[in-house]
């Protein structure tokens, strides 16, 4: 791994090898076999696994450790709630594309990472069901929970679902929150090419002020324009909605009062409205006018929320839906709380290697593994 001069940490910023071609692999061949047993009695092609294990993977929740710091800094627990929640979806920022199975840690086996700001250690407490654990302790906060993964086939896609609990700590402000995460979906087990989706609801609770924040991860079913979006509020004791949270988890998560959500939610209604309005209008009238309106709406509507400009419909993309271009999802004085790095070259193809005990973990963010 690589080091500066200054002996500041650089990180590696290409991973060493791409994946071995999976294309001889028929997923699916594999899969059919496995229905209804649990994750750890599934035998796959080596190929097909990921040369981490599931604690190095749980690791990665820490990616972006400091945004959990800076909500332990915050003077105000709503302040403190918002950066939570965007740690909460920072977390799983490097599920995108990440395909291969991780191996399944023998019973007992430990994974002990060691930053600069924290440091954390996982331990595996279950091998058949795999169930890991860990606990993660910085000056400011304390990260522990449990993991255990239920798979599932449904037609032509795997879906898991993480079960368990994790929590946050922030001792200075005698404050505990919980949430467990969203489900995940690899795609086009059968044909197609896979792709991995994370869907549901994550409901974080801050137990001591009552505080909720419910964060809806959407799934790309019905419009590929929901895809890896993300959306939710900041609800008060009284289940008043108090902040809104909008994003995606592969890129960002932002914030906004509900005094301007609200007033984006009009200008939205009114534009559905017009845009209603004048497509019977238009069927009277001519071409040119419809222009005109077409135009006048459009320079209205990149006052809010500015869409995807192109995406094409999954079916035209080996099942692959496509909206991901750079889009400025942007409602009015919002906040930006988080928002991913780029990835390492060759991060989301895994190279194959052989499970050792010190093979260099995926992000350049984990400095010094001890
Ligand atoms: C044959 C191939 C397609 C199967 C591959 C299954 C892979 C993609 C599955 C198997 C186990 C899964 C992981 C199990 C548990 C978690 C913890 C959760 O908080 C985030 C998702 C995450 C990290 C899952 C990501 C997807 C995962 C790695």
């Amino acid at each position: 791994m690589a080091e500066s001069t200054d002996n500041e940490y650089i990180g590696r910023l290409k991973l060493p090898a791409p994946m071995l071609s999976r294309k001889k692999i028929s997923v699916w061949s594999v899969l059919k076999n496995c229905i209804g047993k649990d994750l750890s009695k599934i035998t796959m092609p080596v190929e097909l696994n990921e040369p981490l294990s599931f604690l190095q993977r749980i690791c990665e929740y820490m990616e972006y450790a400091n945004v959990l710091t800076h909500a332990a800094h915050q003077d105000n627990s709503v302040d403190r709630m918002k950066y939570v929640a965007a740690f909460a979806v920072s977390a799983l920022a490097s599920n995108l594309d990440r395909l291969g199975k991780p191996f399944n840690p023998i019973l007992g086996e430990t994974y002990e990472l060691q930053r600069d700001d924290y440091r954390i250690v996982c331990e595996q407490v279950s091998h058949h069901p795999p169930i890991s654990a860990f606990h993660a302790e910085s000056n400011d906060f304390n990260f522990y929970g449990s993991i255990n993964p239920k798979i599932k086939f449904s037609g032509k896609n795997v879906e898991i679902r993480p079960t368990g609990v994790v929590t946050v700590e922030f001792p200075k402000w005698n404050e505990t929150y919980t949430w467990s995460n969203v489900n995940c979906c690899v795609h086009n087990i059968i044909v197609g090419k896979l792709w991995i989706e994370q869907y549901g609801t994550i409901e974080i609770t801050n137990h001591s002020t009552g505080h909720v924040a419910t964060l809806t991860f959407k799934s790309s079913g019905l419009s590929d324009k929901d895809l890896y979006r993300v959306e939710g509020f900041v609800k008060d004791e009284n289940q008043q909605k108090i902040l809104f949270l909008y994003g995606k988890w592969t890129k960002f998560l932002k914030c906004c009062s509900m005094e301007d959500y609200e007033e984006h939610m009009q200008q939205e209604k009114k534009f559905e409205e017009e845009k209603h309005c004048n497509a019977s209008h238009n069927a009277t009238q001519g071409k040119m006018f419809s222009k005109l309106n077409s135009f006048k709406l459009d320079s209205f509507r990149s006052l809010s929320l500015q869409e995807d400009k192109e995406f094409t419909h999954s079916d035209t993309n080996d099942g692959l839906p496509r909206s991901d271009s750079d889009m400025s999802l942007n409602l009015p004085n919002s906040i930006l709380l988080w928002s991913c790095r780029p990835r390492p070259a060759n991060s989301s193809e895994i190279p194959f290697a052989p499970p050792t005990h010190d093979y260099d973990p995926i992000y350049y963010v984990w400095s010094r593994a001890i």
